[in-house]
């Protein structure tokens, strides 16, 4: 079903914040933007218009309505051709390349917009806020090229391909299929958009794409960071770990509390008691032992993180900003994504590092050497038919590649930035780029931990098959359950492709219920 026939929750669009929840729900299909049909909210965005037209008529000239953009300001439109500058933005600005965005990466972009241009700062008609709902409403979603964006105009490049297909030009995902946007729209009973004075650039002159994307990275990356400890619990007890190394006392005396909370997950899901005072082994290595010190990095970030994210997508975020209640244009440099670029920088090397960390735990558990005792690349065959088995071998060997790309891409992008634009935009966040990288990081340990689930759900059972016992509490152990009806026992090896993928899409679905307490 498509998104447009799915019943979906109504999400209020009114200038007030939205989360970074609201983002994926739309993103998924599962909610639409609404507009408040509060009068308030309508005078709020009428008077906004307003204001630029009467300026016009007042002043004659007003940056990027009357005048060219960016370095071009200094350049006068004469008044018969004003009305034809804000298409003109769009249209040069046609240079985007690079993979199309995806329907939830699009979506995500159009609420993002939307949510900006609500705020009522940005000098915008009702009617182009109506036109952006209704591309949301209809699923009529524009194809926007992913690169050509360096953050810091706002995304200028791939957001002039929704003010495009606004407006009936280029093309767009509509019903399964890539349409001319004119014909998406009289479809759907849409009409054009003829874009007002400064409309072109409110729509383009900001921080949307970047902002979408941080949003469902951040989201990824809280569910990963949960993943990657349940992992983590499982191969404690398939190498016959310790697991006091996660002992209560022990984190009270280092008081982050995002560490202190995966400590007291893997606790929880170990069910372990008080260590004896000296035990046999009495110190795992550390891709088991500092677990709580290397997913709480990602912990302890996250909610600040949420925060940067979360300010930009409820911010005014174009030049001019347009105060009509003050009666003031105020230039700045509000569409300059440096909070996001960080944000994605920051968070793609805390996401690496759990695939990291994941693929050490995978080469502990692998390796006869270190595994305390189980089957060498963890295979399952037992008798003359062990020799033929490999097991787990070019698996590993796939999430070693997967984890070396992923700590590849954690050069930061923000340090990138260039003079472009004649010098004009001599300083930018490259925040959009940050965001991609971020988002393809995700993707490759997202890859790594399935590999991980494989990995945990074989050691377990040939470690239950030596040992017997070894404790779980109640939800790993119905994960565990859930993984081995999703994962037959390798016992003769298989292709593991068509599983690796399904439990790449488990992921990306958030099959498992991680720690919602
Ligand atoms: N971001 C610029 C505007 C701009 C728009 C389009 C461009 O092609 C270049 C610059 C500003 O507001 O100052």
């Amino acid at each position: 079903m498509s998104a447009a026939t799915t019943p979906r929750r109504h999400l209020p669009v009114d200038g007030s914040a939205l989360s970074i929840e609201d983002v994926a729900e739309v993103a998924r299909g599962l909610a639409c933007p609404r507009l408040s049909d509060d009068p308030a909210f309508a005078a709020r965005i009428n008077r906004g218009a307003e204001f630029v037209d009467r300026l016009i008529a007042e002043d004659g000239a007003v940056y990027g309505v009357s005048t060219g953009y960016g370095d071009s300001c200094t350049v006068v439109i004469p008044p018969a051709l004003v009305a034809e500058l804000p298409h003109r933005l769009y249209t040069y600005h046609g240079v985007g390349l690079g993979r199309f965005l995806d329907p939830g990466e699009t979506r995500a972009v159009l609420l993002a917009r939307l949510a900006s241009l609500s705020q009522g700062m940005s000098g915008v008609s009702l009617g182009l806020l109506r036109q952006l709902q209704a591309l949301l409403e209809h699923d009529i979603l524009p194809l926007i090229p992913a690169e050509g964006s360096v953050g810091a105009s706002g995304d200028l490049t791939p957001l002039s391909y929704v003010a495009a297909v606004l407006c009936g030009e280029r093309e767009a995902w509509h019903q399964g299929r890539v349409r001319p946007a004119a014909e998406a729209l009289a479809d759907c009973g849409l009409r054009p958009l003829v874009l007002r004075p400064k409309e072109g650039l409110a729509l383009m002159n900001g921080t949307a794409v970047m902002t979408a994307l941080a949003c469902l990275a951040w989201q990824r990356a809280d569910y990963l960071g949960r993943l990657a400890t349940r992992i983590t619990a499982f191969n404690v007890l398939a190498s016959d770990g310790n697991a006091h190394h996660f002992d209560q006392a022990l984190f009270a005396v280092k008081p982050h509390p995002g560490q202190q909370r995966v400590a007291a997950r893997l606790r929880g899901d170990l069910a372990s008691d008080r260590p004896p005072r000296n035990e046999l082994r009495l110190q795992d290595r550390y891709s088991l032992r500092c677990a709580p010190h290397v997913i709480g990095v990602l912990e302890d970030a996250l909610p600040f993180l949420r925060g940067l994210v979360e300010n930009e997508l409820n911010s005014a975020n174009d030049n001019p900003i347009i105060d009509a209640g003050q009666e003031m244009v105020l230039h700045g440099g509000h569409f300059y994504g440096g909070h996001v670029a960080f944000a994605m920088d920051s968070l793609k090397n805390a996401v690496a590092n759990l695939a990291d960390l994941l693929d050490r735990q995978m080469a502990l558990l692998v390796d006869a050497r270190y595994n305390h005792g189980l089957p060498a690349n963890l295979s399952g065959a037992r008798g003359e038919r062990a020799a033929l088995n490999h097991g787990l071998k070019a698996l590993q060997i796939s999430a070693s590649a997967w984890t070396a790309e992923a700590l590849k891409l954690t050069m930061p992008a923000s340090v990138f930035s260039r003079s472009t634009e004649c010098h004009n935009q001599d300083k930018v966040s490259m925040g959009t780029i940050a965001a991609r990288d971020c988002l393809r990081v995700l993707e490759l340990s997202e890859q790594v931990a399935a590999a991980l689930l494989v990995t945990a759900r074989q050691g377990v059972a040939l470690r239950r098959s030596l040992e017997g016992t070894a404790r779980l509490s109640a939800a790993p152990e119905a994960m565990l359950a859930d993984l081995s009806a999703r994962i037959p026992l390798i016992e003769e090896d298989r292709a593991l492709d068509g599983e690796l993928r399904q439990l790449v899409q488990a992921i990306r679905d958030r099959a498992w219920s991680l720690y919602e307490d």
